[in-house]
């Protein structure tokens, strides 16, 4: 597991476009190298301005949008076209506009699927696990950036502080009932599943989140704190806004954009 890198960007807006460079760079190396690549999204706010970002720059031309797996780190378990869904907000800041591949885009599904949350996780962990190589040695792809948004509570994707979903070993996927964010049934890729990714991006933006970036930062236990057991492989960074890096040590964020 990597040590976190913290990046610091002087607000929300320039940290999404930020990152949507980032991105950009990452997804085209890895295109160049092994042909294609896996992208994990997430909902909220910086989440989704990512994504929107991503859309408004010429240079995502760069990417190969064909040769892109784009998998959800989980999802609001409402039905396809829910103005809540990740997806739903996934697709109209992104998705619609650029040429992905329909087979390549793995959607967690909804009620509408005549699934229980508990089928469609089933049947989600099935998809990654078709999706994993031998080389990925387990039952999810090597996800080569897991975009993680962050809730003031330390939560990730939806794993929330003291809930069952935290402790999963086994399963890559699980189903989440009574989430303290609404909606209260959603989907979520577990911390086996995270922690698969070569990398995992952690955004987060405002001063509601300080606290929960310093405790993810000081190592505090992830079934308190969620993003503290949010580590890449390869490699883990902390891309943050000024507010929102306002309470970890001064030597630890590196101001990118003063
Ligand atoms: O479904 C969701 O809501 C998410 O995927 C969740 O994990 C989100 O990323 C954080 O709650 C941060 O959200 P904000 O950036 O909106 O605070």
């Amino acid at each position: 597991m990597s040590v976190p890198t913290v990046i610091v960007h002087r607000d929300a807006d320039l940290l999404a476009q930020a990152v949507a460079a980032r991105l950009i760079t990452r997804l085209v190396d890895t295109q160049a190298a092994r042909g294609s690549a896996h992208l994990v999204l997430t909902g909220g706010t910086v989440g989704i301005a990512t994504l929107a970002a991503l859309a408004g720059t010429p240079a995502h031309d760069a990417i190969d949008w064909r040769a892109l797996d784009i998998w959800w780190g989980d999802e609001r378990f409402l039905p396809t076209g829910d103005p809540e869904r990740n997806e739903t907000g996934a697709r109209l800041a992104l998705l619609d506009k650029v040429d992905v591949d329909p087979s390549r885009v793995h959607v967690m599904p909804g009620p509408d699927s005549g699934l229980t949350a508990e089928q469609a996780a089933e049947g989600y962990a099935a998809e990654l696990a078709r999706a994993a190589r031998p080389e990925d040695h387990g039952p999810v792809p090597s996800f080569d950036v897991l975009l993680l948004g962050m809730g003031p509570d330390g939560h990730v994707a939806s794993l929330f502080p003291g809930q069952p979903a935290l402790y999963e070993e086994e399963r890559t996927v699980v189903a989440v009932h009574g989430s303290p964010k609404p909606p209260p049934t959603r989907l979520s890729l577990t911390f086996p599943a995270l922690r698969a990714a070569r990398e995992i991006w952690v955004v987060a933006a405002g001063a509601e989140k300080a606290q929960a970036v310093h405790l993810a930062l000081a190592e505090a236990g992830p079934f308190q704190v969620p993003a503290a057991g949010a580590r890449g492989r390869q490699r883990t960074l902390f891309l943050l806004d000024r507010a929102a890096a306002a309470k970890i040590p001064a030597t630890m964020g590196r101001m990118a954009s003063p």
